[in-house]
């Protein structure tokens, strides 16, 4: 298993690839070419730079997240084709640098939401929130003034300020885009970009949906267990894979973590792990907690466990971690909390092998 940290490169991090490093366990990152705007191909050589960047401070790029998918794709627009293309091209020149993941995301127009960036817990610490209350009543393009407000300088993925202006267009564009023709265009790209994923052994991984069900009434499709296992059937080729993203789909707690994992038509298909809890303060309210069992809601232990179980031998990084000891970085992404979460899965992961009998 690698275990990673999410880097966001030198313009865009306030955290140094040599403090990575220094978390024990840690042997690479998972980054972007976060200039790149979705739609267009990467080139080999900026893919061997930013590698290059990382191998010299004795890390290895382990895996991309996101190549991001341009809305046209997702909406099934004609257009797409033009995309696709440029994204087989990207995944060719990923697969020429020998990067083998990549994680991506299907949800219309934005990634993340969340209502808080910064929102004070007892202990004095930071952490990144979620009302749903606030989100009933909110207009998007307001979404885009309280994020940038309170990023603290940092472009927030999917929230970049130069998509204000596309997103009342793209409103339009979505408009009779249901749930049932979203799972279509999705197979329609998997079926496209399969077969350079096999020549070149990439690994998809889709990330669910965060939170875990439709926002500003725009449907969602990566919510469940149920649609992991629709999309897993979109594609036979193991290829075809998930981001098991913890906080996420676990932001529906209705869907049972390890359950999910232990499931055999998804636990394969697993590339890649966010680690992380939250807390629920009530129906539709929650917060981003430290990672240890007994700050939020989510068995930590129980899904290592069942990631043990499974033999899982992919990628997994911390998520986002609470910004405390007075960092100042990008919300969700600060060194210090996120390095609390590796040596904490690393005790976790420790514990389970060393307590497996059958070995
Ligand atoms: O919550 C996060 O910060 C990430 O897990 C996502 O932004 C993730 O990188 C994307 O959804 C994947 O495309
Ligand atoms: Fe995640």
């Amino acid at each position: 298993m690698d275990i990673t940290l999410r880097w966001f490169g030198k313009k865009h991090d306030s955290v140094k690839l040599e403090y990575i490093k220094q978390i024990p366990g840690v042997t690479g990152v998972v980054s972007s070419l976060h200039d790149v705007p979705a739609g267009e191909a990467w080139k080999l050589e900026d893919i061997l730079a930013l590698k290059n960047e990382v191998e010299a401070a004795g890390l290895k790029l382990v895996g991309i997240e996101s190549v991001n998918i341009h809305e046209d794709i997702k909406i099934g627009l004609p257009t797409r084709e033009k995309y696709i293309e440029n994204y087989k091209i990207s995944l060719e020149n990923l697969g020429k640098a020998d990067v083998h993941l990549v994680c991506y995301n299907f949800m219309p127009i934005f990634d993340w939401t969340r209502t808080d960036l910064a929102k004070e817990l007892e202990d004095g610490s930071y952490v990144l929130a979620y009302d749903e209350n606030i989100i009933k009543d909110i207009k998007p393009e307001k979404m885009f003034e309280r994020v940038e407000k309170e990023s603290a300088g940092f472009i927030l993925p999917g929230w970049e300020p130069n998509r204000r202006d596309e997103i009342m267009d793209l409103f339009e564009k979505y408009k009779g885009v249901t749930a049932e023709k979203r799972m279509e265009n999705l197979k329609y790209f998997l079926d496209a970009i399969m077969p350079v994923c096999e020549k070149y052994q990439i690994k998809m991984a889709i990330h669910p949906d965060d939170p875990a069900w439709s926002v500003f009434g725009l449907p969602r499709i990566v919510t469940s267990e149920k649609s992991l296992e629709e999309i897993a059937a979109l594609n036979d080729s193991i290829y075809n894979g998930f981001t098991l993203c913890t906080g996420s789909l676990g932001s529906n707690l209705k869907n049972n973590l390890p359950e999910i994992i232990r499931n055999p038509k998804i636990k394969d298909r697993i590339h890649f792990v966010h680690f992380r809890n939250i807390k629920y303060e009530c129906d539709g309210v929650f917060h981003e907690s430290s990672h240890l069992s007994s700050d939020g809601d989510f068995d930590m232990y129980e899904i290592a466990k069942a990631l043990y179980d499974i033999g899982f031998d992919g990628v997994l990084r911390p998520d986002h971690g609470r910004m405390i000891w007075g960092e100042e970085a990008r919300p969700g992404y600060g060194l210090y909390d996120r390095a609390l979460g590796v040596a904490y899965f690393n005790g976790l992961w420790e514990a389970i092998r060393k307590s497996d009998k059958s070995k």
